[in-house]
């Protein structure tokens, strides 16, 4: 068995990364499930899965797990394949434009800034910030306001709701926790838990319950929008707008139904907030254990401005010229992969095509050879964006090095564009890629040249291994932070 399981007694250890591969000596691994047969191939070769996901007839998701977890009011973007995922995805395509990128700079500019007014507001020049928690509500601001054009102050996000309901940002969050739990308990054991008032499975029921009547108040507003004279007002949150339009009769011809309208709407409110608050949450702790970085990523935006910490910060001028952020960001994103591993299902006999390698010492892969592997229908094969991000070959041997100057082209290097794999790639790749970068450089900027973020008061004379700590993680649905906590001190 030892030789078929690249994970052996490590099976589902995702912190095993490229270790297993680097142990094989080879860039794509097989297993299988001694009591069912089925076989696994492990890919951790960037062209590989270059391979698997520009086939649209030898790959496809296996769908009865995301109809499983995701399919709770109908299908939606993410849930399904083929022409059903194309009129999906035709609907929210055009939402994500650069008037949308525009706006969801405008509205991380605002929610920063509310928070950090919060934090100016606090008698102490230094504040303590668990970074999960804060940065789970500012991106859950920002995909309601730039995505469904609900636009509460900072400060009402934490209000009890007068109906019994749980506030919008509290049933979102609970329910997008609860969606294992939510999909494995049967109703009738819910039923049993309200009658004896067990408040963890009450709790499953009531989220989904309370996000769904949220969304619903959404939807009414943008039909009413819709069914009005649009003159004085515009719904300029454009996600929201056509999935209505495509839910109307009048305008789209009923290509969503309701359920699915709904569905997509949840989707999009989940997937468009944790994945960013993770990895902007992993992106601040890095900064604050590696001062170098933060003092050239703070040098870089304080020259837009020319020196001026409270100047103005726009979309159209600043935006591209956050290079060295940008870089800092996609190296977060390498080295906390926040979506760690991807399956896909062979829908037919094929080969793929992977590479023998040796280690040396150092790190260094040679006698690289490239091998042909048969993949047989039915099989399944996972995409190790955590692995690739690691592998050698693509990356150097400091691959497991912090340096986001790797992600910077000069005269005689450039960047490795198919080995970087956070938003994946090919046509199933993230459709909210430019939304969260756009949000994560300008929340990072906004901050950074207002505050200085250091290590937690605890840890700040440990060894550098101790504050590492801050940037630990643990694997749910996605990488999630586990200690991401830092403190920030006014500079202004
Ligand atoms: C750092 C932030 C993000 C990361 C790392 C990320 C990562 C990914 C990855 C790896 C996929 C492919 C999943 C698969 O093939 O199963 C994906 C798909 C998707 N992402 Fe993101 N994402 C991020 C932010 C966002 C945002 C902000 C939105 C929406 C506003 C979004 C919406 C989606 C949707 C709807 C899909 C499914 C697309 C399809 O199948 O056509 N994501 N994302």
């Amino acid at each position: 068995m030892d030789r078929f399981s690249p994970f052996k007694w490590r099976f589902h250890d995702y912190h095993a990364a490229f270790d297993l591969y680097a142990h094989y000596g080879s860039t794509v691994l097989s297993s299988f499930v001694v009591w069912n047969g089925e076989q696994y191939y492990w890919l951790s070769d960037a062209d590989a899965i270059k391979t698997v996901c520009n086939s649209k007839t030898l790959f496809e998701k296996d769908l009865p797990v995301y109809e499983h977890f995701l399919n709770f009011w109908g299908s939606n973007i993410i849930s399904t394949e083929g022409n059903e995922w194309k009129a999906h995805r035709s609907v929210a395509k055009t939402a994500f434009n650069e008037a949308n990128n525009a706006l969801v700079w405008s509205e991380t500019i605002r929610i920063s800034s509310q928070w950090m007014d919060n934090m100016k507001s606090s008698d102490q020049k230094e504040v303590m910030v668990d970074l999960l928690e804060d940065l789970r509500l500012i991106t859950m601001q920002v995909i309601q306001a730039a995505g469904f054009g609900r636009r509460p102050a900072w400060a009402e996000t934490t209000k009890e709701s007068e109906s019994g309901r749980m506030p919008f940002e509290e049933s979102l969050s609970a329910a997008a926790s609860n969606l294992i739990p939510r999909s494995i308990t049967p109703g009738w054991m819910i039923d049993i838990a309200e009658k004896v008032g067990y408040k963890k499975l009450i709790v499953v029921r009531k989220s989904f319950d309370d996000i769904k009547f949220h969304m619903l108040e959404l939807v009414e507003f943008a039909r009413s929008w819709l069914g009005g004279d649009q003159q004085d007002k515009t719904l300029d949150a454009a996600l929201l707008r056509n999935l209505v339009e495509a839910n109307s009769e009048e305008v789209g011809s009923k290509r969503l139904n309701d359920g699915q309208l709904l569905s997509n709407a949840f989707v999009f409110l989940v997937a468009g907030h944790e994945t960013t608050a993770h990895s902007l949450s992993f992106m601040l702790a890095f900064m604050a254990i590696y001062p170098e970085v933060q003092r050239k990523v703070r040098e870089e935006v304080l020259s837009l401005t020319d020196g001026d910490p409270l100047a103005p910060l726009n979309y159209k001028e600043h935006l591209s010229k956050l290079v060295y952020t940008l870089a800092v960001f996609y190296e977060t994103s390498r080295l906390c992969t926040v979506a760690p591993r991807l399956g896909r299902r062979v829908l037919a006999d094929t080969t793929l095509t992977g590479r023998l390698f040796e280690t040396s010492f150092d790190n260094n892969t040679e006698n690289v050879k490239e091998f042909e592997i048969p993949i047989k229908r039915g099989a399944q094969v996972i995409l190790d964006m955590t692995a690739v991000h690691k592998n050698p070959i693509h990356w150097g041997k400091d691959a497991n090095e912090f340096r986001p100057e790797r992600f910077i082209d000069t005269d005689t290097y450039r960047w490795p564009r198919d080995a970087f794999l956070a938003f994946s790639t090919g046509h199933r790749s993230c459709i909210g890629q430019k939304f969260s970068t756009t949000e994560s450089l300008c929340l990072v900027a906004n901050l950074v040249r207002q505050f200085d973020i250091l290590p937690p008061p605890d840890l700040r004379d440990k060894s550098f291994e101790e504050q590492k700590s801050i940037t630990e993680w643990k694997t749910w649905l996605t990488t999630t932070p586990s200690n991401a906590r830092v403190s920030f001190r006014r500079r202004v």
